[in-house]
């Protein structure tokens, strides 16, 4: 059934996220390039869309300069529909609300989130764009797919006008308890928006159970209570005559692709160690510079492993490989400033002119070359405060087919739930950090190989594809 006035033609599934797959970058002489945009939703929605074929609604990363028309990336297989925002909107609804009050209170406070109404009604407002766009661009009776916390209003929005779609949405950061999240002023708008979908998806059944709780509590709605598990037992929310099916859905890579493309940089790999001087021990960092990925928690762990002997400076590199992030916001200056305080101070006090023990490389890296940096890495350093999944450590463990290296992992990434067998710690205890990563360095040889043939496994059977296809055929199930 299609609503009157709406188009007849059009794609029968569409992606809504806040970014497109590409981002434009515009150079000194004002030329235009587009370039793979930062973050895992990216990476993972990008081969989704590729073997399904259909229309991506996004925002290309800058700001449209008023009056002039949007431009189009041309992206093979994907048709893209751009979203415009103003300069003001980047600032009030990107940087502004979702990034430093949603993204900050839906990461366990890690900084204080600023509560606003005018960034509320540039949020209220660009979301409405985005539905709006999502739209025209659906075809009669499309699967429409919402995408995380940018969008939270999206799927209610798109109800309105458009009831014969069916409505998904995935949560790509966690979901907080109801004690922090009655924080918003805004919070039953919110779980109104969210509740306009058909099935809500998180990565982590705590996630999907916290807000089965806030739906009951803050809108009375009846909701289920059995257990919620991976893929397997969905939760239900009665709510305005429909019902909301809640689930968990971890999400994950393109396992296959990744562990080609790195075996074929194989050599590459063994002359990034040579141009590294060929180190007894590669520590390695990989993570958009935010101040949930604990890049300081590492920092701090080789310091007290070098003062106390355990980790000897002399013949160990760690390379953070660290890629700008939504740089305007005042709490990702701070985590800058604090993180290059302390590569300075390592590399100062345990270097020598031509041996800093510390590399770091502020700046995004091609994809080829980060496989290579994985294939090379005696020890991955994945170390966050929390985090909604972190594909890094997946790709690592993809990149691993000939079973070296090992993982280090913090317990409060949405990875740790699958992955059991890597060096896990609590970022939050430095004993166990510095311990964990002794332990991944010395651990013997068969130990380690071990525990990476489970991970391997692991993520080669728990790919992107059993993400989506679990995904959009529960969402397709009830219709
Ligand atoms: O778009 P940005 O503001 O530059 O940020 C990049 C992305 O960061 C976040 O990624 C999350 O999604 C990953 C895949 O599910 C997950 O592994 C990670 O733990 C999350 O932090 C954000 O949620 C995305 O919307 C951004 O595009
Ligand atoms: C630093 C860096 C990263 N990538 C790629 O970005 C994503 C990161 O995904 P993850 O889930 O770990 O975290 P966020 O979404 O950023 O919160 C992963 O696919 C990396 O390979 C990259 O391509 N280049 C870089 O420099």
């Amino acid at each position: 059934m299609t609503a009157p006035g709406h188009p007849a033609t059009g794609a029968d599934f569409v992606v809504v996220a806040n970014r497109l797959p590409v981002d434009k970058k515009v150079r000194p002489d004002g030329s235009v390039v587009w370039k793979r945009s930062p973050g895992g939703l990216v990476t993972a929605l990008t081969p989704t869309l590729e073997t399904r074929s259909g229309a991506w609604v996004g925002w290309s990363g800058s700001a449209s300069q008023d009056g002039s028309p949007e431009e189009k990336p041309d992206v093979e297989g994907i048709d893209i529909h751009p979203v415009p925002l103003s300069a003001a909107e980047v600032e009030d609804y990107y940087e502004g609300f979702s990034n430093a009050t949603l993204w900050p209170l839906f990461h366990d406070l890690l900084v204080k989130p600023e509560y606003r109404h005018d960034w509320w009604e540039a949020y209220v407002r660009v979301n409405r764009r985005f539905a709006e766009t999502a739209a025209s661009a659906a075809a009669p009776n499309a699967m429409v797919w919402v995408q995380d916390y940018q969008l939270l209003l999206v799927p209610a929005m798109l109800r309105e006008t458009r009831p014969d779609l069916r409505i998904g949405f995935f949560l790509h950061i966690p979901f907080p308890p109801t004690e922090l999240f009655s924080q918003l002023p805004w919070r039953t708008d919110l779980l109104e928006g969210l509740l306009g979908a058909d099935l809500l998806g998180f990565h982590l059944p705590g996630g999907a159970e916290n807000f089965l709780t806030l739906a009951r509590r803050l809108l009375g709605t009846r909701t289920s209570n059995g257990p919620i598990t991976a893929r397997e037992d969905f939760g239900a929310v009665e709510y305005d005559g429909r019902t909301v099916k809640v689930g968990s859905f971890p999400i994950s890579i393109d396992s296959a692709d990744v562990a080609a493309q790195a075996t074929a940089a194989a050599d590459r790999a063994v002359a990034i160690r040579a141009e590294l001087g060929d180190p007894e021990v590669l520590l390695l960092g990989v993570d958009r510079l935010d101040y949930t990925k604990g890049i300081d928690v590492r920092l701090a762990s080789l310091e007290r492993l070098f003062a106390s002997g355990r980790l000897d400076p002399a013949k160990t590199v760690m390379v953070q490989l660290a890629s700008p992030s939504r740089e305007r916001v005042d709490s990702y200056i701070d985590m800058r400033n604090r993180i290059e305080q302390m590569v300075g101070h390592l590399n100062g006090k345990y270097g020598t002119v031509a041996r800093p023990p510390i590399r770091y490389l502020l700046q995004p890296v091609a994809r080829d070359e980060l496989l290579a940096y994985f294939r090379a890495a005696d020890v991955m350093l994945v170390t966050p405060m929390r985090d909604g999944m972190n594909l890094v450590a997946k790709e690592y463990l993809a990149a691993r087919a000939d079973l070296g290296g090992a993982l280090v992992l913090s317990e409060f990434t949405g990875a740790a739930a699958e992955l059991g067998e890597a060096y896990l710690l609590n970022p939050y205890d430095d004993r166990d950090v510095d311990d964990a990563i002794e332990a991944a360095v010395t651990d013997p040889a068969e130990a380690r190989r071990e525990r990476m043939r489970i991970l391997h496994d692991q993520v080669m059977t728990n790919d992107v594809d059993l993400w989506a296809t679990s995904f959009l055929d529960t969402l397709a199930a009830d219709a």
